[in-house]
């Protein structure tokens, strides 16, 4: 029996061992997706305790309390409840989440970044959080102190278009960061035209742009305007939330006269919409590949579910779930519909649907090219698949169809600072895939190779493909 989570955790033989020491390990991490806010970055204030720093914003663990019973007060907080009520209330479930990455990733997070051995349970929960709120007044608990701490060199947030960036401007002024912090470019809610979001968006969105909005033409330019205002603020990355993969061929005129029906208030059919979202993100895809972007696809996302929920927390409060569906026709004319007008970015596909991995393993290998490795990638585990089964279930879909040498590696998608031995799991898991590879003769014990590897797909690829060195 191994101990539990000892220094060889996930590493089950002497190459995984190997491969995890001497390469992975000392990686620094690019965290290519996520949700943190910029503003926290600037402003840098310490957290006031536990709580706030590892539960405040984490659907994640509050979907795990609830499904253990825990009263809604005490997940997402309520009158009369303290943090460490609903500290308490999380250290109750943690136990409860064996078998679910959340008992990892916990535990990982107060050992590597606290310090804190304790096994998480409701009888260590006192010393636990009088340990770690006595930590939290340190120098290296701030957000920025925590991203240097996890040797982070790029963090790229999640924007929205019509966001004035103030931040990232701010942040792109001090010397002595000592790491990247790059926005990236999300245009859900100018493709979204059938959502409640699409008139008010476009009105910011005027403001912002000093566009005025009543044609296609200038929603166009409008777009375009802010995809330049995004490079000009150091953004590499597009990301859109495609949560069902549309494809209808459409002209400009077909693509204006559905924009301006919504504009008049009028009904859009799904055909429409897909007309629209299809000449749309065509036009922005052209942008991308321009400026040298990456399109980020997530797709087949359930959101939402739980509407009574929804009206009294909003989203991303850990209602959403995996889609199902038809993919691979609409997303191959959606890329060759790119591709075709010369204006397919490099682009990363990502499905919340772990069927759905084959599909588009085997789908990036029709579009790679223009001498870029692995110019269209097969998008790390996400989200419901970000456990051991998932990643590994990835990576070996990407190995059997594609390169897995050439994978951009893992990103933490997270909204919490404590998140970064997220990549730790990854690298660990990725060593023991090549190790137990290797024991069973199916790849030499090449060191050199297996080493370089390794270290691509934790740091060096994803550099090189996005970019980050450019400026
Ligand atoms: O890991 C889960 C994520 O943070 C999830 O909340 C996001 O992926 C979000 O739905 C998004 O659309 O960007």
């Amino acid at each position: 029996m191994k101990a539990f989570m000892d220094e060889q955790f996930l590493l089950n033989t002497e190459t995984a061992v190997t491969l995890y020491e001497q390469f992975a390990k000392s990686m620094p991490i690019i965290d290519y997706h996520c949700h943190l806010d910029p503003k926290a970055i600037y402003e840098d204030k310490p957290f006031a305790n536990l709580t706030e720093v590892w539960l405040y914003g984490d659907h994640y663990k509050w979907r795990a309390m609830r499904a253990n019973g825990i009263e809604e007060q005490y997940v997402t907080g309520g009158e009369g409840v303290s943090d460490y009520d609903r500290f308490l209330a999380y250290a109750k479930t943690v136990p409860m989440t064996l078998g679910n990455p959340l008992y990892h990733w916990s535990h990982l997070e107060l050992r590597r970044l606290f310090g804190i051995d304790e096994l998480i349970n409701e009888k260590n929960a006192p010393v636990i959080w009088e340990k770690a709120n006595a930590r939290l007044g340190e120098q290296s608990f701030t957000p920025r102190g925590l991203i240097r701490g996890s040797n982070v060199r790029v963090v790229c947030t999640t924007d929205d278009p019509a966001d004035t960036l103030e931040y990232h401007r701010k942040l792109s002024e001090e010397q002595e960061l000592g790491f990247q912090v790059r926005p990236s470019f999300r245009p859900d809610k100018a493709l979204e035209i059938n959502r409640a979001t699409f008139l008010p968006w476009l009105q910011r969105l005027e403001e912002v742009s000093g566009y005025q909005l009543g044609d296609y033409e200038q929603l166009l330019k409008a777009l375009g305007a802010r995809v330049q205002y995004f490079h000009d603020t150091g953004c590499l990355l597009s990301d859109h939330a495609i949560d069902k993969v549309m494809y209808a061929e459409a002209t400009k005129e077909q693509a204006a006269a559905i924009y301006e029906k919504a504009l008049r208030g009028e009904a859009v059919s799904l055909e429409e919409e897909a007309a629209y979202k299809s000449y749309t993100l065509l036009y922005l895809g052209r942008l991308y590949a321009e400026l040298g972007w990456t399109m980020q696809l997530h797709i087949k996302a359930h959101r939402n579910n739980n509407s009574a929920m929804y009206d009294k927390l909003g989203p991303d409060t850990g209602y959403d779930s995996i889609n199902d569906g038809p993919l691979a026709e609409p997303l191959v004319k959606l890329l060759d519909g790119m591709e075709r007008g010369g204006g397919l970015p490099r682009t990363i596909l990502y499905s919340l649907n772990a069927a759905d991995n084959d599909v588009l393993a085997s789908i990036i290998g029709s579009f790679q090219g223009g001498g870029i490795p692995g110019k269209i990638q097969l998008g790390s585990a996400w989200w419901f698949n970000d456990t051991i089964d998932g990643m590994l279930a990835q990576m070996k879909s990407l190995a059997n169809m594609g390169l897995l040498a050439r994978f951009v590696g893992m990103l933490t998608d997270s909204r919490s600072f404590l998140s970064y031995p997220r990549h730790e799991y990854f690298r660990r898991i990725l060593c023991n895939l090549l190790g137990d590879w290797v024991e069973a003769g199916l790849v030499p014990h090449d060191m050199e190779l297996l080493g370089s590897i390794v270290e691509g797909i934790c740091y060096r690829n994803a550099e090189q493909y996005f970019n980050f060195g450019a400026k």
